[in-house]
């Protein structure tokens, strides 16, 4: 197994506060999809973005294959951010004042490998609703915006934290079916944190965190399929 992306000994410290992150080590495999789970401040959003570059730990490192993701300057850490790596986040973080058309291209933008643009919004079932604004749309329809905006320029990495929290049952599933497809169609490795124990089911990898520290750390030898989850229990 490829390891893609690698964070050492990252300790994270925030002004004044007791320390987050207390010596965490982590590698992610290409083409994997993990899951990081755990209860509520316990690291989980603080890794995710250390490891995206949105944040800087207080000591550690982060590897991109063997690029040194903590020693890049501002300008560096932004390519870094524009053509290897995406985010999708609970609340859509959509430009109110363009189309869903607009803001999928804002991704295209950024990127010199884009995916075709109608395969990318055809497989997310937006094609129907490329002229409206974010304001006309429903959540699953505004979350399926963000993440076509945030694959169709290809990245190896998409960051998911929280993706589905804001989503009822019906949505979450579509959402994670879909995140599931894009790995295996376009071979972008997944890290999705998430409260949700069935979700969490359904990946490759699960990575449980406690207290600053990876407390557990395991293959899912039988995932369970999106279409198998049956909802109602979740931590
Ligand atoms: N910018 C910040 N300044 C100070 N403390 C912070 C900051 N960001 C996070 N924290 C603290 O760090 C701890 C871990 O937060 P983090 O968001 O990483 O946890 P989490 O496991 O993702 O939690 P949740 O599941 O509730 O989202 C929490 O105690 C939180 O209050």
């Amino acid at each position: 197994m490829e390891t893609l992306i690698r964070a050492e000994k990252i300790i994270k410290k925030f002004n004044h506060h007791e320390t987050v992150l207390k010596g965490v080590d982590l590698s992610i495999y290409r083409n994997s999809f993990n899951v990081i789970i755990g209860s509520s401040g316990s690291g989980k959003t603080t890794l995710l973005n250390i490891m995206a570059g949105l944040l800087r730990p207080t000591s550690g490192k982060v590897f991109y294959q063997d690029l040194e993701v903590t020693s890049l300057n501002d300008s560096q850490l932004s390519k870094f951010k524009k053509h290897e790596i995406s985010s999708v986040f609970q609340n859509y973080l959509l430009l109110p004042n363009l189309t869903v058309a607009e803001n999928i291209r804002i991704g295209i933008s950024q990127s010199n490998k884009a995916l075709p643009f109608k395969d990318i919004t055809e497989m997310l079932g937006i094609d129907d609703i490329l002229h409206k604004f974010p304001s006309q749309l429903s959540g699953g329809q505004q979350q399926r915006t963000s993440i076509a905006r945030a694959i169709i320029k290809n990245p190896k990495i998409l960051f998911c934290d929280e993706a589905t929290g804001a989503l009822d049952e019906e949505n979450s599933l579509r959402v994670l079916k879909l995140l599931h497809l894009i790995k295996k169609q376009y071979g972008i490795t997944i890290i999705f944190v998430t409260h949700n124990l069935k979700i969490a089911d359904t990946a490759e990898r699960i990575i449980t965190m406690k207290d600053g520290f990876i407390h557990n750390d395991r293959w899912n030898e039988n995932p369970l399929r999106a279409d198998e989850i049956r909802w109602g229990i979740s931590c």
